[in-house]
C-alpha cells in the first residue's frame, strides 16, 4: 500500500507519522515545492521508527512526481494555512492554483489514485478536482467532517465531564467557521441521547464552540492547527487502505442525496478500497434540513469564484 502527501508542511507530516505510527502502509511518500523540505521531514520522521515501532518505509522528494507513481491513496494538504482573523474562504485565491495543479500532476503518476483533499476552503477545493480531474466520485474524498466531529466529541465531553471516548457524534455540513452543523440530536453518551444529560442552551454552546474550532486554534496557534487534522486524514486513509467500510462524515459529491446537487459537502460515507462507496442518506429533521441547505448556500457562493 502505497500512500502519497503532498505538503510536507505541518499537517501533511502529522498525516504521515499517524499513518506510520499505524503502522499499516509499506510506503509513505511525502513531496514539497520547497527544496529538501520533503526529504527533511520524511528522514525525521524515519528516525522515530525504531522508537515507535513501525516498519513503514517514508520517503521525501522535491517536486519530482516520478516517485508518487503507483500511489494508491494521495493526500492533497499543500496551500497556505489562515492566519488569525481570517476565514478559510479567504485562501481561494492561492489554494486552488495549487490544488488543481497537484491533482493533476498525482493522476498523470498514479491513474487508479483514490484523492483526499484537505487544503483549504476544502469542500470548495474537493469540488474544483471533481471539475479539473476525471476521476470516478467515489475517488474524491473531502476531509473536515471527521475532524470537525472528533472537536464536536471532544466539546461534548468538556460539557458532560466525561471521558471523550463515551461520546459519540457527528458533525456533517461545509468545513467553515458558519457551515457546520452539528447533530446535537443524535449525539450519545454510551448509547444515551445527550440531550437527557445537557440544557438546550448548554448543547447550543457545544454547537457554536465546534463550528469555531479551527479558527479558536488558529488564534492561539499563530497558524491552524495540525495534530487533530492529521490523525483525522490518517483515519480516512487507514480506512480506505484497510478496506474498514467505516462510516465518516465527508466531502462528497452530491447528485441529488439530501436534496443537493453539484456541490460537495460533508455527508456520512461508507469509506473503503474503493473510497467512497455509499453516501449514508440519513434522515434530517427540518431544522438540520435548513441548516444542511443553508450551509450548502455558503459552499455554493465559494464554489462560484473558482474559475472552472
Ligand atoms: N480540511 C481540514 O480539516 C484542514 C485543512 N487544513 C488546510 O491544509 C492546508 C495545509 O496546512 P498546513 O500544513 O498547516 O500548512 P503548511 O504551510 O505548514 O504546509 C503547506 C505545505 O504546502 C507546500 N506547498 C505549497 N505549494 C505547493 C505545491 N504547489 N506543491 C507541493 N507543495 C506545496 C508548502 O511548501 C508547505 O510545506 C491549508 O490550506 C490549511 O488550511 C488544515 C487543517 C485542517
Ligand atoms: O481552521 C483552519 O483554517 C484549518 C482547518 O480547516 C481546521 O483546523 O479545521
Amino acid at each position: 500500500m502505497k500512500v502519497t502527501i503532498v505538503g510536507a508542511g505541518a499537517v501533511g507530516a502529522s498525516c504521515a507519522e499517524y499513518v506510520a505510527i499505524k503502522n499499516f502502509a509499506s510506503e509513505v511518500v511525502l513531496l514539497d515545492i520547497k527544496e529538501g523540505y520533503a526529504e527533511g521531514k520524511a528522514m525525521d520522521l524515519m528516525q522515530t521508527a525504531t522508537l515507535n515501532g513501525f516498519d513503514t518505509k517514508i520517503t521525501g522528494s522535491t517536486n519530482d512526481y516520478s516517485k508518487t507513481a503507483g500511489s494508491d491513496i494521495a493526500v492533497i494538504t499543500s496551500g497556505i494555512p489562515r492566519k488569525p482573523g481570517m476565514t478559510r474562504e479567504e485562501l481561494i485565491g492561492i489554494n486552488a492554483g495549487i490544488v488543481k495543479e497537484v491533482a493533476t500532476n498525482l493522476i498523470k503518476h498514479s491513474p487508479d489514485v483514490t484523492l483526499i483533499v484537505v487544503s483549504n476552503p476544502m469542500d470548495t477545493m474537493t469540488y474544483l478536482v471533481h471539475k479539473a480531474t476525471g476521476l470516478p466520485k467515489n475517488k474524491i474524498i473531502g476531509m473536515g467532517g471527521a475532524l470537525d466531529s472528533a472537536r464536536f466529541k471532544y466539546r461534548l465531553s468538556e460539557a458532560l465531564e466525561c471521558p471523550p471516548s463515551d461520546v459519540d457524534g457527528m458533525v456533517i455540513g461545509g468545513h467553515s467557521d458558519t457551515g457546520m452543523v452539528p447533530l446535537t440530536r443524535m449525539a450519545t453518551r454510551n448509547s444515551v441521547p445527550v440531550t437527557a444529560f445537557l440544557s438546550e442552551d448548554r448543547l447550543n454552546q457545544v454547537s457554536e464552540d465546534t463550528k469555531v474550532g479551527g479558527a479558536t486554534l488558529t488564534k492561539l496557534l499563530g497558524t491552524s492547527a495540525w495534530y487533530a487534522p492529521g490523525a483525522a486524514v490518517s483515519g480516512l486513509v487507514q480506512a480506505i487502505a484497510c478496506d474498514q467500510k467505516k462510516m465518516f462524515p465527508c466531502s462528497a459529491l452530491l447528485e441529488g442525496e439530501f436534496g443537493l446537487n453539484d456541490i460537495c459537502i460533508g455527508v456520512p460515507v461508507i469509506l473503503g478500497k474503493d473510497g467512497i462507496e455509499k453516501i449514508v442518506e440519513i434522515e434530517l429533521n427540518d431544522a438540520e434540513k435548513a441548516k444542511m441547505q443553508e450551509s450548502s448556500e455558503g459552499v455554493k457562493k465559494t464554489n462560484g469564484l473558482l474559475d472552472v
